[in-house]
């Protein structure tokens, strides 16, 4: 509001409420006018509106128009798209996931900003349980810190007695000094250990910490979150493993330098000042050099930096490599199998030469930093006697006096230089905490441990899909289900087929509420599942899947992992097992139950796996059942034992089953048809075949294929 807007757009539907339009052609203007002036016209704006219409009309409907995708996703995603109006009348052509990105980076530097000020309070209320040794450690860098002095003011003391006329009072002064610094010594030895074991503990908890908090606050999110690249597999772990511990750089081990510094100036400036306030003014006149130099050593390079983030949509180089390290070995036997070894290496090495290049321009200034510093002591050296010389010969001051004022504050510049050293770490530090606490109060969209909501008492198990739309939030312009209408009743078992891509793994995840959708419900015995205990719905929901993953664990552990509501029995994990068709096989393994089924139940067959996964979804009794084409990757001997475990598990409960082998899901009450979110056809088995239409001619295609 009261802002002049200029756009320019080629989607003329996006600029139709303009107050005023101008259309142009090779430079000149052609018409202007309100859009409907101009249309009245039937000039050239008319031709080129028409022309788009037509081009829209023919354009595959799976795409939404603008308006429709910021009306909606604004609805849906409100805190990813806060800022989509804006973006959208800056550039009228950019796409919605432009849009997105712009704007998660918007509420990323938000983010940043809100947490700059107080964030160093939340991560030392964080360390709170540790507050004790925070303050043993503090207090002992105070007295470290004005150790550096007092041992310097000793030193002076005794470079004054060899002008000592009387030898023998000199060498026995001297001898007593010598006893006081071997105890500074000592006490300054007892101080910095106990700094350090204070700190290092309460570090280590707070990484600790944080790692559990972060690791949980990942498994709160919605499944569209970990959807997103920069919330990948490896950048994730990368996060987890380094983030949190960056954090030791704040937090106890930062307010220990801090009260180590304020301890070296105090002690410092006190015995410099008594000595000879002049010289000491002086000589502080180096310290802005000395500030200078502290920031060149820790400057963040924001600018190198940028540039990486815009290139990485957020990730770090080193993120970046981590994702692909974890990708590689992650799917070792496809990179290997395919040859990819090779191309994974040279991406791995592309990126951590760019994390190379960075790190190196960030040490030369910082180098640059570390000399100057250096040279600072050297400046102090030459302005305290120069100066020293003349207050000397004025009668102003007592040559050793010089020499303390210039002892303490460069032995309390260095004890300060070796505060500033520390920014480095704090500024990664920082970067990480921003991420951590941003990470931290993210609200979940739908958060799984979330137990507020209906619990039914008497589930039945009606299910019902109700004119459902949705689009997944990382591609927010295809419409994957456009108004899907699905009952399936209770205790039956309703197939779902379609050509691959038209949305019936969606169906699924919907149901278990990996994503909600945008309009429409999903109602459980009447009541929509979004009102619904999220953990409770899940526990009625047995979910077998095409590529059913195992836990490196045994394969009781497995099955009983079905169940994590209470203790599941031996007795129970071996019925559910039986009713898998699995129980004599897993008998005959020289471990049995016990057998250990490796990372992802690499150590067993495809066929075993699919079973297991199975009883795993049986032992918890679940209502409904849903097996999205849990027998497709199967040979057909394993298929039938498989089919055969299922059509037991089938009894009595809701089942919702997707296939592409429509003649595993013959059997079925129902079948329907999906074809690009929508579902075309429905009916039975043999009903569906009189209708000659599109599961007619699927099936049709696979028995050509089977004979
Ligand atoms: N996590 C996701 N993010 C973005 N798009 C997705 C995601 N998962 C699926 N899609 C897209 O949604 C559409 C429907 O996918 P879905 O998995 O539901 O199809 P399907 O009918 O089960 O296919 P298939 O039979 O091949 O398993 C596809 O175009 C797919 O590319």
């Amino acid at each position: 509001m009261g802002r002049t807007t200029i756009v320019i757009a080629h989607r003329l539907s996006t600029i139709r409420n303009a107050d005023l339009i101008i259309a142009l052609e090779r430079g000149e203007v052609m018409e202007d006018g309100t859009h409907n002036e101009l249309m009245d016209r039937k000039g050239l704006y008319y031709e080129l509106v028409t022309a788009q219409q037509r081009k829209e009309k023919d354009e595959d409907e799976d795409m939404l128009d603008d308006d429709k995708q910021v009306q909606l996703l604004k609805k849906n995603y409100p805190r990813h798209l806060r800022t989509l109006s804006l973006v959208s009348a800056k550039s009228a052509g950019s796409d919605v996931s432009d849009m997105e990105e712009n704007d998660s980076e918007n509420v990323e530097i938000k983010n940043k900003k809100c947490c700059h000020q107080p964030f160093i309070f939340k991560i030392l209320k964080l360390n709170l349980p540790e507050i004790y040794w925070i303050i043993i450690g503090c207090i002992a860098s105070i007295i470290f810190g004005a150790i550096t002095p007092i041992f310097s003011f000793f030193f002076s003391q005794i470079y004054a007695l060899f002008a000592e006329p009387d030898v023998a009072k000199a060498n026995i002064e001297t001898r007593n000094y010598a006893l006081v610094i071997f105890f500074i010594g000592i006490f300054g030895g007892l101080c910095q250990c106990v700094s350090s074991i204070a700190f290092s503990k309460s570090g280590e908890a707070l990484t600790m910490r944080m790692r559990i908090i972060s690791f949980s606050s990942m498994l709160r999110q919605e499944i569209g979150w970990f959807d997103k690249e920069q919330n990948s597999l490896g950048a994730l772990v990368t996060q987890l493993s380094s983030d949190t511990s960056n954090l030791k750089g704040l937090s106890g081990v930062r307010m220990g330098v801090i009260f180590n510094a304020v301890g070296a100036i105090v002690c410092s400036l006190t015995i410099a000042f008594q000595a000879g306030w002049k010289l000491t003014f002086i000589v502080l006149l180096f310290v802005p050099l000395m500030v200078f130099s502290g920031i060149l050593q820790g400057k963040r390079m924001t600018d190198t930096k940028k540039s990486n983030e815009k290139n990485n949509s957020k990730l770090s180089w080193s993120e970046k490599g981590g994702t692909y390290a974890t990708e590689a070995i992650d799917s070792v036997r496809t990179v290997v199998g395919l040859h990819q070894e090779e191309f994974f290496i040279s991406r791995y090495e592309d990126c951590f030469q760019k994390e190379f290049k960075r790190t190196m321009i960030k040490i030369q200034i910082q180098s640059l930093g570390t000399g100057l510093a250096n040279s600072i002591m050297f400046f102090i050296h030459a302005a305290s006697f120069g100066y020293g010389s003349v207050l000397v010969e004025n009668g102003e001051m007592e040559a050793p006096l010089v020499f303390r004022v210039f002892s303490v504050i460069t032995f309390g510049a260095m004890s300060v230089g070796r505060s500033t050293a520390m920014i480095p770490d704090y500024a990664k530090g920082k970067e990480s905490a921003i991420r951590i606490l941003n990470l931290n109060k993210r609200q979940s969209q739908i958060d799984p441990q979330n137990p507020d909501g209906i619990v039914l008492d008497n589930l039945t198990g009606n299910i019902e899909f109700e004119q459902v739309k949705f689009v997944y939030p990382s591609r927010p312009t295809l419409r994957v289900l456009k108004g899907f209408d699905l009952p399936a009743k209770a205790s039956q078992t309703t197939a779902i087929c379609g050509p691959s891509g038209s949305g019936k793994s969606t169906c699924v995840a919907l149901l278990l509420r990996f994503y909600d959708p945008y309009q429409g419900s999903i109602l459980l015995d009447g009541h929509d599942i979004r009102e619904l205990s999220l953990p409770w719905l899940r526990s009625q929901l047995g979910f077998v899947q095409q590529e059913p993953v195992l836990f490196n664990l045994s394969i009781h552990d497995n099955i009983a992992y079905g169940d994590n509501t209470r203790e599941v029995s031996q007795h129970e994990i071996e019925e559910a097992a039986r009713k898998a068709n699995i129980h004599s096989t897993i008998i005959s393994l020289p471990e049995g139950y016990n057998t250990m089924c490796g990372a992802k139940g690499s150590q067993l067959s495809g066929g075993q796996k699919q079973r297991i996964a199975i009883a795993r979804a049986l032992v918890r009794n679940p209502k409904i059942l849903l097996l999205d084409e849990a027998t497709s990757a199967l040979d057909v001997r394993s298929e039938k034992v498989v089919q055969e475990a299922l059509d037991v598990a089938r009894n009595g409960r809701t089942c919702l089953t997707i296939a592409h082998r429509l003649a595993t899901i013959r059997n079925s009450d129902k079948i329907v048809v999906v074809d690009r979110g929508r579902i075309k056809e429905s009916g039975t088995h043999d009903e569906l075949m009189d209708q000659r239409g599109i599961f007619y001619k699927l099936n049709m295609a696979q028995e050509r294929d089977d004979e």
